[in-house]
Formats: C-alpha cells, structure tokens, sequence
C-alpha cells in the first residue's frame, strides 16, 4: 500500500491565501453572458476588473479522496447585479460540498435542476452545507472582498454548461441600498 503525505497549511485570512497552491484568476472577461445587464457589463468590460482568485489544493480525481480552495471574492456590480462566482453543478452530481465564511459578506445562492433557489447569507465563521445535485454559487454583498473555504470530493467535477447557459431563478440585486433576491429574467424552464 502506498500512503499520501498528510498536508497542514496556514490560510491567511487577511488575504485569503492558501501557501503552495493553484491560482486560478477570473475577470469579468471570463464572464460574458453571466450578467443580465448587457449594457454595464460592455462598460465595465473596458476596465476588465478582476472578480475573483481562487487558491486550490487538488487531489487526482479520485473517489473518496478531497480538494479544498479558497475563494477571494472581490466587491462590485455589474448594473444592480453584484459580483458572483460562474457557479455550477457537480460533474458527478450527486457530490457534496462544505463551505465556510472567512473574511467579508456574500451568500450562497443555491438551485436545482427544476429551479428551486435557496439564498443563504453567509459571513465570517458560516459554514454552508451544499447537498448532492444543488448547483451553487456565491456573491459579495459587501464592500470588501468576501473570502471563503470550499472542501469537495476530488471527483466532484464542475459542470458549468446549463448554468452558463441560463444562469440561476434568482439575481441578486441591490434595490435602494439593499440586497434584494429577485426573479431572473433570463430563467426559462
Ligand atoms: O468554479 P466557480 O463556480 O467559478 O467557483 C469558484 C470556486 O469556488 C470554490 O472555491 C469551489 O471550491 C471551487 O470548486 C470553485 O471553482
Ligand atoms: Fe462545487
């Protein structure tokens, strides 16, 4: 039997910095079509912010083993959208998730195949539960950058298409300086 090596690392958790591992960096050009507002985003697209970092230790796609990232988030809106991740489904779907609050303030927004959103509002120390078959996403609500924790099954995969495609139910919006959980208009069944 061959034994991996155990792993312990320091997040920082100003930063949200996980020493040693992938970055991943996605601007808003790596989110066309994501916004509702068409208009903001061509405007925005001019300074090509970057809307989040993602620092992954990942394993081989293996069952039964674990990858854990964490997700800087940075603060802004496209229109009354604010910033989100893409978002997706599990390639296996039926893997699970954890996630857990560290620095700033966002939520989750969760959905099923059929369309059945869930928001949940998350801030440092939140640990959100991500159930097999629940696409997720998070967004920055705040005016700082939201950093969290994700740990997920090494074979969980992520299957972006249908939520590229048509996105989430709900938007979330600022509405007279609050968050507001609406309808999209781009949702079709
Ligand atoms: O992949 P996105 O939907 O863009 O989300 C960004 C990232 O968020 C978390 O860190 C998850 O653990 C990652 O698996 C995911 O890649
Ligand atoms: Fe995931």
């Amino acid at each position: 039997m061959e034994y991996k090596n155990p792993l312990g690392v320091d997040i920082d958790l100003e930063t949200g910095v996980i020493p040693g591992a992938k970055k991943l960096v996605r601007r808003l050009s790596d989110l066309k079509g994501y916004f509702v507002d068409e208009k903001a985003y061509e405007e925005l697209l001019k300074e090509n912010p970057v809307v989040y970092e993602v620092y992954a230790i990942e394993q081989e796609e293996k069952d039964g083993d674990l990858n854990f990232a964490t997700t800087v988030l940075y603060p802004g809106k496209v229109g009354r959208e604010f910033f989100f991740t893409k978002g997706h489904y599990h390639s296996k779907a039926d893997r699970a998730e954890i996630y857990y609050g560290i620095k700033g303030r966002g939520g989750m927004l969760l959905q099923t195949p059929e369309g059945k959103a869930e928001w949940i509002e998350m801030g440092p120390g939140t640990v959100v539960y991500v159930p097999p078959y629940w696409a997720h996403r998070t967004v920055n609500t705040g005016d700082e950058p939201f950093i969290f924790l994700a740990i997920y099954p090494a074979d969980a995969g992520h299957d972006y298409g249908s939520i590229a495609e048509k996105g989430f139910s709900k938007l979330v919006v600022e509405e007279n300086g609050e968050v507001r959980v609406v309808d999209s208009p781009k949702w079709k069944e």
